[in-house]
């Protein structure tokens, strides 16, 4: 369960759910040379955190061991958002996908179709066809 806790992190790092969250500002603000004012809307994209390679070493690759003892600071890390609105349901979430993935890798074999499938990065980066896949019962 350990190692599937970090394959999931891993996994909401990468291809998070909502590709940006949006906020109002509620007063006058100054944030690193820009101005925004009160009454605007500004969309904070979780992509910018979660891809820099300041946080995360070769962002675009996928290592679930890069969570061994890795507590990410304050803003680095937001699948569920941030503040006072952030995702109450982040618990529930990842208990559902750790049910999920346990019964599907225990029953289930999964092969790509097309596994050099280009990637479209916008709203997230996934593959091109959907993830076209084959899926067998084991037993
Ligand atoms: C992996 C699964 C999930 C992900 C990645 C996710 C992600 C998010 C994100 C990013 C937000 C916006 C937070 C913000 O604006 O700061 C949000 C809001 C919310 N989520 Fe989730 N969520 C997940 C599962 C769930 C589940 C299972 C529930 C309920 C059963 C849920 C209920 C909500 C609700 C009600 C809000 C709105 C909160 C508010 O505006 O105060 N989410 N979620």
């Amino acid at each position: 369960m350990k190692y599937l806790s970090k394959v999931m992190d891993e996994t909401i790092r990468m291809r998070g759910n909502p590709f940006t969250m949006l906020r109002e500002v509620v007063k006058d603000t100054e944030l690193n040379g820009y101005f925004i004012p009160k009454g605007w809307k500004v969309f904070m994209f979780q992509a910018t955190v979660h891809m820099d390679p300041e946080i995360y070493s070769n962002p675009e690759e996928f290592i679930p061991s890069r969570w061994d003892d890795f507590i990410p600071k304050s803003g680095t890390f937001q699948p569920f958002g941030a503040g006072s609105r952030a995702c109450p349901g982040s618990d529930l979430g990842k208990l559902e996908i750790s049910i999920f993935l346990h019964y599907f890798l225990l029953n289930y074999k999964f092969e790509q179709l097309n596994p050099r499938s280009p990637l479209v990065h916008l709203p997230s980066s996934d593959p091109i066809d959907n993830c076209r896949a084959k899926i067998t019962k084991l037993r």
